[in-house]
């Protein structure tokens, strides 16, 4: 579904990714992880046609990204979770989740309902302006918003950062509903305990490298990978 092979990129001057490779099969879920500044969110970007990749290639289903628009890769599936929610404050939560509705090419899409029924607290609150909403309910958002552009491959970056444990919950256990349904799922994370039951596969980023992949199981083997690229 999703393969990333030998990308290099960055921003100007400064090379940040020396040579990433990871993917995910279809349906599989898959974390890019690491300390803090090793690439994860710039690899997330270069993935989304943010930056461009300066070199190496990103397939998606067969077809090659890597050099185009992000308009054009959300088109081609792709549903993108930011780092910082990026909710448009001033706008309903129903017009958030219209906003970015796209319909589903000869697939049973995602609706402003099915997107509620998968986040209750968003129905009660489908006419409050994003702005006053709890940060876990704007994350909530932020992935019901990527729904709507019916994506084959949802990526989340840091999409529990900050949230209280209970709402951390919420959302683990709404990506591993997801997940069932069958879609196919990156994310860039902290929580490698949490993360455990969703994922297939981690991938240490390391200084732009992806250093090393495994299962959950193998890396809560391996507390000397912990100690020496998670800083635990
Ligand atoms: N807009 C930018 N312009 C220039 N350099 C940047 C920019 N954004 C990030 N960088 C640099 O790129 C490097 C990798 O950052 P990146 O955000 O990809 O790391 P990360 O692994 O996602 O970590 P974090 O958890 O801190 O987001 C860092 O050295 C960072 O300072």
């Amino acid at each position: 579904m999703l393969k990333v092979q030998g990308l290099t990129g960055g921003y100007g001057d400064s090379q940040v990714l020396f040579g990433i490779d990871f993917e995910a099969q279809a349906g599989q879920a898959v974390s890019l992880i690491g300390r803090n500044g090793m690439g994860k969110t710039t690899t997330v970007r270069t993935l989304m046609g943010m930056l461009p990749a300066r070199g190496g290639s990103i397939e998606l289903q067969g077809k090659v990204l890597g050099r185009l628009a992000s308009h054009v890769v959300a088109r081609l599936g792709v549903g993108l979770v930011p780092e910082g929610r990026r909710v448009f404050g001033s706008l309903s939560v129903e017009e958030n989740l219209v906003a970015t509705a796209r319909a589903a090419e000869g697939r049973s899409g995602w609706s402003l309902d099915r997107v509620l029924d998968l986040f209750p607290r968003l129905r009660e609150r489908r006419r409050q302006s994003a702005r006053t909403l709890s940060g876990g309910e704007q994350q909530m958002l932020a992935i019901g918003r990527a729904l709507m552009t019916n994506p084959q491959l949802l990526v989340l970056d840091e999409a529990t950062e900050g949230l209280a444990p209970l709402i951390r919950h919420e959302i683990w256990d709404c990506l591993r509903t997801l997940k069932r349904e069958g879609m196919t799922i990156v994310v860039v994370d902290k929580n490698l305990t949490e993360m455990a039951s969703l994922l297939d596969r981690h991938h240490i980023v390391e200084k732009g490298r992806v250093v090393w992949s495994g299962t959950p199981e193998e890396l809560k083997s391996r507390a000397d990978l912990a100690h020496r690229y998670l800083g635990i």
